[in-house]
């Protein structure tokens, strides 16, 4: 099948590698021509993926109207508040009955506190749509490091389609059908990796990491049931395996930025020394903190973080708030 990947940042390209490995065709569209020119000379993605040889077979394309001709699967994996920029470029190009959209992109789009398949139906109109996540750094997965996620659609046809194009004995694919929990435990997961990161930065202990992990596990199924998701979700891959991987990996972009938080930096200095990567709990942590406000849900967790990166709250005082909440039953 030819394959359009809408984006060349790091997890766009991992994947890329994976599906020319399954004997796909695949053609990287980028937002930056140049730059495109430069990857496709020097077959290495410098700035997102450094230190991997791009397969030959990975051809590039600035045009998105020719990347996603005779493209049987669209691949979302542009950054959450740069999507609908991308996917208005794509609507004249569009056709809902050849193009399935599969959704790699974690986020909640800011402005608007939607999730990614809630954007792109604004966008695009009535779509086949899946959403492929879980525990899968981009770094690992082009170096073929074992691998398992989960590709979710309301469609089991679709959900199937995916798990065919992708699999192979390096990257195991499930199937579900909880799009809106799969998605959320994607975007939310980056919101408890900054807190996670702080910890770390701050030196505090394996103790209050594992409390953030579990407690952070329980806020997000909370809210994710609240919005649509379904509880046994939140224990699989998109959910706790993801979870478990951001907060405890050296490859995360997002612990990362908890990392620099904690040892005192300011956020603008973070995010300026990160250039173009971007850390999507950043940006989560607005839309998720409103989600909870507009749905009840009670997410100390995500208050504290979005506190601290908008509200200057500072880390010492925000862990003093969540170790003196009232006491109550697990
Ligand atoms: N990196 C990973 O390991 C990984 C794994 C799973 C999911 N994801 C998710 O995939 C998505 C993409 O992350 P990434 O790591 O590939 O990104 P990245 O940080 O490697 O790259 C940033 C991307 O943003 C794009 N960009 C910058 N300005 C833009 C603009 N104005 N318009 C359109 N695009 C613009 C760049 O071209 C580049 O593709 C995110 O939602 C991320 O959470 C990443
Ligand atoms: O590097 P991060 O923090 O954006 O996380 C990447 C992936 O979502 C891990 O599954």
């Amino acid at each position: 099948m030819k394959i359009a990947v809408l984006s060349d940042g790091a997890w766009g390209t991992a994947l890329a590698m994976n599906l020319i490995d399954n004997g796909h065709e695949v053609v990287s569209w980028g937002p930056f021509p140049d730059y495109l020119d430069e990857m496709r000379e020097k077959r290495e993605n410098v700035r997102f993926l450094p230190g991997v040889k791009l397969p030959e077979a990975l051809s590039f394309e600035a045009d998105i109207g020719r990347a996603a001709d005779g493209a049987g699967l669209l691949l979302l994996a542009t950054p959450t508040q740069y999507l609908r920029g991308v996917l208005d470029k794509l609507k004249p190009h569009f056709d809902p009955q050849r193009h399935l959209l599969l959704d790699v992109a974690k986020g909640i789009e800011v402005d608007s506190r939607l999730l990614i398949s809630e954007m792109v139906r604004q966008v695009l109109g009535p779509n086949r749509y899946a959403v492929l996540s879980g525990p899968s750094h981009a770094e690992e997965v082009s170096r073929r490091v074992p691998t398992a996620v989960v590709a979710a659609s309301a469609n089991p046809a679709d959900a199937e389609l995916v798990q065919q194009l992708f699999i192979n004995d390096n990257f195991r694919v499930y199937t579900g059908s909880d799009v809106v929990g799969v998605e959320l435990g994607g975007a939310l997961k980056n919101v408890m990796a900054i807190a996670a990161g702080i910890i770390d930065g701050m030196k505090l202990g394996d103790n209050p990491k594992a409390a953030l992990m579990t407690r952070g596990i329980s806020e997000m199924g909370r809210l994710g049931e609240l919005l649509g998701g379904k509880a046994q979700t939140f224990s699989g891959l998109s959910g706790i395996g993801d979870l478990i991987v951001t907060c405890t990996s050296g490859h995360s972009r997002n612990r990362h930025v908890g990392e620099e938080l904690g040892r005192g930096k300011r956020l603008p200095e973070i995010l300026s020394s990160m250039g173009m990567v971007v850390a999507e709990g950043v940006t989560t942590a607005r839309g998720a903190y409103t989600l909870a406000r507009r749905t009840g849900a009670e997410t100390p967790i995500i208050d504290e973080i979005h506190a601290i990166l908008y509200e200057d709250r500072n880390v010492p005082d925000a862990i003093r708030n969540l170790m003196s909440r009232s006491a109550k039953p697990e």
